[in-house]
């Protein structure tokens, strides 16, 4: 079997992705931490979640639980995620990072951290999703540079970081697809006398709202038509079945930065 270690145990993900390796053939579910002062500290994880005990009681901070598993899943805070990909570097135990709010500095360092440990890092594990991106990509090779390339995306009102990295990652696979750098194109706001839209631009908007869990359309408008293409998460299970896929593939691999392309084998779709 192989360990695995949840971080934020206590959170949204971190619920389901615990119930979720609970029930994989190949997992288990051997250590839980939680950020200092978390008032889950010492509570079962599965009874806080209604579904069980999970065997372990939810610890304080991944250090002291980093010799308890073979794979660490995060999906916390980008803030603390880092720090997290340092000691499990360090340890030279494998990782899933699902957290999103990581800058392209943190990108670069996760690439650097990952010569010692095998990552997979992905802002979004749902199997719908990361087939969307490759239509993303594909479908604005196919359009070209005829069609303006909007997404939107609607999440719930406890979620801090905008856009969500799943509409980023969908803008940089259109951009890709139409030879365009993001960093060149990319609208994330509008607002006043802005003036006519350029052909090269992407625009990338934010809605929040209640207990949305996640939605996101990509447009490609052209004259006289448009293509709208949307993924609907129904609940978190699919993130937190993609989590717990992806653990059981990327323990005993080689160090490298993966991402879910690599664990669904659509790499080269
Ligand atoms: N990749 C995906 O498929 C996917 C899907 C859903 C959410 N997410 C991302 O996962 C992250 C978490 O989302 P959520 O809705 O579960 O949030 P949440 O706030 O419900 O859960 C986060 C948990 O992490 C804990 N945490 C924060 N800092 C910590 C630290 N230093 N040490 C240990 N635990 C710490 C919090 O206490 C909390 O319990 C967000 O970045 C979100 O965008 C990714
Ligand atoms: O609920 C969240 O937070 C989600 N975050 C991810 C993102 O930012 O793309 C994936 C969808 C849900």
């Amino acid at each position: 079997m192989i360990n695995v270690i949840i971080a934020g145990a206590a959170g949204r993900m971190g619920q389901r992705i615990g119930y979720m390796v609970s029930q994989h053939p190949e997992l288990n579910y051997a250590a839980a931490f939680e950020a200092a002062g978390s008032p889950s500290i010492g509570r079962d994880p599965g009874e806080m979640g209604g579904w069980g005990s999970a065997g372990v009681r939810i610890e304080e901070g991944l250090e002291a639980v980093i010799d308890k598993g073979d794979v660490v899943i995060d999906f916390t805070f980008h803030a603390a995620t880092m720090g997290f990909a340092k000691i499990a570097a360090a340890h030279k135990t494998a990782m899933v990072i699902g957290t999103t709010g990581l800058s392209a500095e943190n990108l670069d360092e996760l690439k650097t951290l990952s010569v010692d440990f095998p990552c997979v890092q992905a802002p979004n594990m749902a199997v719908g999703v990361n087939v969307l991106f490759k239509l993303a990509e594909k479908t604005a090779s196919i359009l070209g540079d005829d069609y303006n390339i909007e997404i939107v995306e609607l999440h719930h009102n406890k979620k801090k970081d905008a856009p969500s990295g799943t509409a980023l990652k969908l803008a940089e696979m259109a951009a890709s697809g139409v030879n365009r750098n993001l960093a060149e194109v990319g609208v994330y706001e509008r607002n006043g006398i802005i003036g006519e839209r350029t052909m090269e631009e992407i625009g990338v908007q934010t809605v929040r709202g209640g207990d949305i869990v996640g939605e996101h359309t990509i447009y490609f408008c052209g004259p006289g038509e448009r293509i709208e293409i949307t993924h609907r998460a129904h609940s978190r299970d699919n993130f937190a079945q993609g989590a717990a896929k992806a653990a059981a593939w990327v323990a005993g691999k080689e160090p490298g930065l993966y991402t879910m392309f690599d664990v669904l084998g659509l790499q080269d779709l």
